[in-house]
């Protein structure tokens, strides 16, 4: 469809030269025409045309760590620490949800992010080929893989759905669906295991998206079993060979930094996360200066407990000032950088995350009109520290017009509100 928005602001993150105004053209799934960037062909003309007055048009957020269908388990278990919450209350829970669970949980997910302007998120979860299936009838962009545990007996049938996923999935619903292995951490996958997921990852070109020196108790268990950092550890594997997205990464040394920094690996950052289950604060202004991709994720609803990006980036830009006692650590154009652009090159993802001609048509409007968006000295600064997810009033992904008016527009969200309540109360019983 060819959609013409018109009067928006404008920011250009690329050369964080402040905001204009202007008009964004849609044709495709693509970007034809930002501001003054690009052409309009002779004779061009929309199908649609949107308001953008008082409207910022942003790319759209990319939530680079989640496992999306943890909706379900939303306030089910609180104020503990990461080893206990999951072993002792998330994992036995986990173990009695079935694969429709998984599929409506996951779009309880998509509602919310969507309502909040994300329109990519990085999934690790299971039943993963419903979770494609919720992806793919609602629209949005997602890098989606299976979690993997190495100890236990579904350490071999986790492999089988990751080939089966790699089979059928990945590129589908329209290039939509990124298909990565997720090994779920360096505590629940032993050498050998980990040697079979590269060999999967070699064989079809996949990346590894990996939960990373998250807790102390992390640091110190694979001290003991393996004498080294978790960073070592999966080095010494050869999983920085491949393409890396590392969530947390809260406990690095300076040699880990580096080994990050030469692979190319990125990182996904959770700072709410780890300031719930309380495993510390990631290095993340020593993993910028290194020169490592950094994207912001929630995590899952049971550890945030929202998926909320707006508040994310407020989260990760007051957290690391503070933590430095420096208020010029991470800057809103930053910030707001980490959450679209680097969150796109932290997923492989390329033409995406920028508001540029030819790039992927995936946008967000946020609505400037509300009390707290005024007055509009900065609108940068305002998405990072006065905004909320419920200010976004238009998402485009793929060049398809996802919600409007706060409405969305590809699922039933009363039936998803429905669904949930029924399956929550279910697993409760
Ligand atoms: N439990 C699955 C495989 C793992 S999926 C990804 C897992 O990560 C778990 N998870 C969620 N948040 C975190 C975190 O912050 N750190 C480590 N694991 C987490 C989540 O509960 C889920 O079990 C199975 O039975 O096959
Ligand atoms: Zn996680």
């Amino acid at each position: 469809m060819k959609i013409l928005i018109k009067d928006c602001y404008l920011c250009d993150l690329l050369r964080d030269s402040g905001v204009t105004t202007g008009d964004v053209a849609v044709e495709g799934n693509r970007l034809l025409k930002v501001g003054g960037e690009g052409e309009l062909p002779l004779g061009w003309k929309p199908e649609r045309v949107i308001d953008g007055k008082d409207h910022l048009c942003l790319p759209g957020l990319i939530n680079c760590h989640t496992h999306a269908a943890m909706t379900l388990l939303r306030s089910y278990a609180d104020d503990l620490p990461l080893m206990h919450w999951l072993e002792k209350k998330i994992w036995p829970m986990e173990a009695r949800l079935t694969g429709d669970d998984v599929y409506w949980g996951t779009l309880l997910a998509i509602v919310e992010m969507i309502e909040s302007g994300t329109t990519t998120f990085s999934d690790m979860y299971f039943f993963t080929d419903r979770v494609a299936e919720a992806v793919e009838v609602s629209g949005v962009r997602a890098c989606l893989s299976r979690g993997l545990i190495g100890i236990g007996d579904s350490a071999e049938q986790g492999l089988e759905e990751s080939r089966e996923l790699l089979e059928k999935w990945q590129g589908a619903a329209d290039g939509r669906i990124s298909i990565w292995l997720g090994p779920h951490a360096p505590y629940t996958c032993p050498p050998d295991f980990l040697d079979k997921v590269l060999t999967l990852a070699q064989d079809y070109r996949a990346g590894i998206h990996v939960h990373v020196a998250e807790t102390k108790d992390e640091i110190e268990q694979i001290a003991r079993e393996y004498g080294k950092t978790p960073v070592a550890y999966l080095s010494e594997r050869g999983v920085f060979r491949f393409p890396v997205l590392a969530a947390h990464c809260v406990y690095l040394t300076e040699e880990d930094i580096e080994t990050l920094a030469a692979a190319g690996a990125a990182v996904a950052h959770n700072p709410e996360s780890n300031m719930k289950l309380a495993s510390g604060i990631a290095p993340i202004p020593e993993l910028l200066a290194a020169g490592v991709t950094v994207g912001i994720g929630t995590d899952g609803a049971s550890s945030n407990n929202n998926l909320d990006m707006f508040e994310e980036m407020r989260t990760a830009a007051l957290l690391h000032k503070v933590n430095k006692g420096d208020p010029q650590v991470l800057p809103a154009s930053q910030v707001l950088s980490m959450a679209t652009r680097d969150g796109a090159r932290a997923l492989r993802l390329d033409d995406l995350g920028l508001l540029q001609p030819g790039y992927k048509a995936d946008l967000i409007l946020v609505n400037l009109n509300e009390a707290h968006l005024h007055p509009r000295h900065n609108p940068v600064a305002h998405m990072v520290y006065s905004a909320r997810g419920g200010d976004v009033e238009t998402v485009i992904i793929d060049g398809r017009i996802v919600m409007e008016g706060r409405k969305i527009l590809t699922i039933d969200k009363e039936r998803v509100l429905a669904e949930v309540e029924e399956r929550a109360r279910r697993l409760l019983s």
